[in-house]
């Protein structure tokens, strides 16, 4: 690369819901998962200076208010020397406690004072990526997110894989023994469009993607199944149990309305929360894991059903009656059992019940909240099930959509929702994982 030039490596990861199976998958039992149109992007700026410069690294978490600079000698002088001279991308290591007690002291003295923990935790998570991957390299890094942190749908699962992905994408460039991930040098010199050039990551190296995150995640959950950077990185619907992933290519279109409790919780606290529930009474809450995991088996096979999807074609007339008989129908006059009255397909009735009891025993693990429970009442009235998706305590909650209910109808239920102070989105299902792509600016960045 010559002297002057920039070169900007993106990568971005999808958020994901979790259909069924959260928490107890820690415990080692099936879960469904989505990936979310929703994205986290990693955008890291290299320029090589003229020998003898100082060197600096910069990184902007503004979601977080988080903006750091520090010098490279700075870093080598306070860090573990060994680690940071011989990064390897390809071999993924786990952050050891002492390096955990020697980033996280230093990041507490950086940050300004009374820093959140889930500051510290990623301003941590991400140090560990970048001395383990790329070592002492002068770049500046900059995270941004569609997705609300903290609320259930993988943000930071998302946060780890797209800083993951970017750094093994740059660490390949400086000819180290990994391959570009995605990204052909050729097409470096194009120009980044908001919404081109985007590549997926090839099978080997969304592993090596995959495994990094993992580590990260378990800087800021203490104790990950795997499941949100799985489904971050491979993207799609994906059941996975005790670390083994399964793709599932369903014939189901998925459709759900996501709302917003608004109430903040923090992952690592309701996990380890169950975890304590769990040793206090260990044969009751084996029963509900039991109990979940066979919910979660029973979803996959409702997925992957062949007699998925659609309707037969007196349902079809039945949808169309309904939906002009709303139009005749001034606002405050449409009945809530009309909406309730939308006709279902067999399977989406079966995964209707199985939401309903999976969000029962979410409530018997102690992860549910009143916000949560507000939404299910509010939702129920019109016969549409909601569950917590994610560690639950606030955050967000799904409820499924019949395929066949108008989106007249969506906004009716969304307007009682929100008049309750909730934020209600719908959000694509069962997108693409990780993605990469590269520029390279000859007379350096204007930014
Ligand atoms: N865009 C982001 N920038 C910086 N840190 C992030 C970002 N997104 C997520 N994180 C990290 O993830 C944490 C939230 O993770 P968590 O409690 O697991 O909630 P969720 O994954 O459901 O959003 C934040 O406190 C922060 O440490
Ligand atoms: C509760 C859990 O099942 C999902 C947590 O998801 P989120 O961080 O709330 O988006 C934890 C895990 O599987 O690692
Ligand atoms: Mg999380």
């Amino acid at each position: 690369m010559e002297e002057g030039a920039e070169l900007v490596v993106e990568a971005r990861a999808p958020g994901k819901v979790i259909l069924s199976g959260e928490h107890a998958v820690v415990h080692g039992t099936a879960a469904v998962a989505a990936a979310l149109g929703l994205y986290s992007t990693a955008r890291i700026r290299h320029r090589p200076l003229s020998p003898g410069t100082e060197e600096f690294l910069v990184l902007e978490l503004p979601q977080l208010n988080v903006h750091v600079s520090w010098s490279l000698k700075m870093i080598e002088e306070i860090l573990d020397p060994p680690s940071l001279q011989y990064p390897n991308p390809l071999v993924v290591k786990e952050c050891s406690d002492l390096d955990m007690t020697r980033l996280g002291s230093f990041v507490v003295k950086q940050l300004s004072w009374g820093a959140p923990k889930g500051t510290v935790a990623a301003v941590t998570t991400f140090l560990f990526l970048y001395t383990s991957i790329l070592g002492l390299q002068p770049i500046t890094v900059r995270v941004t997110s569609d997705l609300p942190v903290g609320a259930g749908l993988g943000s930071s699962a998302a946060y780890c894989v797209c800083l993951a992905a970017a750094l093994l994408d740059l660490a390949a460039t400086f000819d180290s023994p990994t391959e570009a991930i995605t990204t052909p040098k050729e097409q470096g010199s194009q120009k980044l469009a908001d919404t081109g050039n985007w590549h997926d990551v090839d099978e080997k190296n969304l592993e090596l993607v995959n495994k990094w995150a993992f580590e990260g995640e378990r800087i800021i959950h203490g104790r990950p199944s795997g499941i949100d950077n799985t489904v971050s990185s491979y993207g799609y619907v994906v059941r996975f149990k005790q670390g083994e992933l399964m793709r599932l290519h369903s014939p189901m279109p998925l459709r759900m309305l996501l709302t917003n409790t608004n109430v903040g919780r923090n992952t690592k606290a309701l996990v380890a929360g169950v975890g304590e529930r769990a040793l206090r009474h260990p044969a009751a809450m084996a029963a509900i894991f039991k109990a979940i995991d066979g919910i979660a088996e029973e979803v996959v096979s409702i997925l992957l059903s062949p007699s998925n999807p659609g309707l037969d074609s007196d349902d079809e007339h039945e949808h169309k009656d309904e939906a002009r008989s709303w139009q005749q129908l001034p606002d405050e006059c449409l009945p809530k059992s009309d909406i309730a009255s939308v006709v279902r397909t067999k399977e989406e009735a079966k995964l209707e019940e199985l939401v309903e009891m999976n969000q029962g025993l979410l409530q018997c693990i102690g992860v549910s909240h009143v916000s949560i429970e507000a939404i299910c009442q509010i939702t129920a009235a019109f016969k549409l099930q909601s569950k917590l998706t994610g560690a639950g305590g606030g955050g967000c909650v799904l409820t499924l959509l019949p395929k066949q209910m108008s989106s007249t109808y969506v906004e009716v239920v969304k307007v009682d929702l929100e008049g309750q102070g909730f934020s209600c989105f719908e959000a694509a299902i069962g997108g693409h994982g990780v993605q990469v792509r590269q520029e390279l600016n000859p007379d350096g960045g204007d930014e």
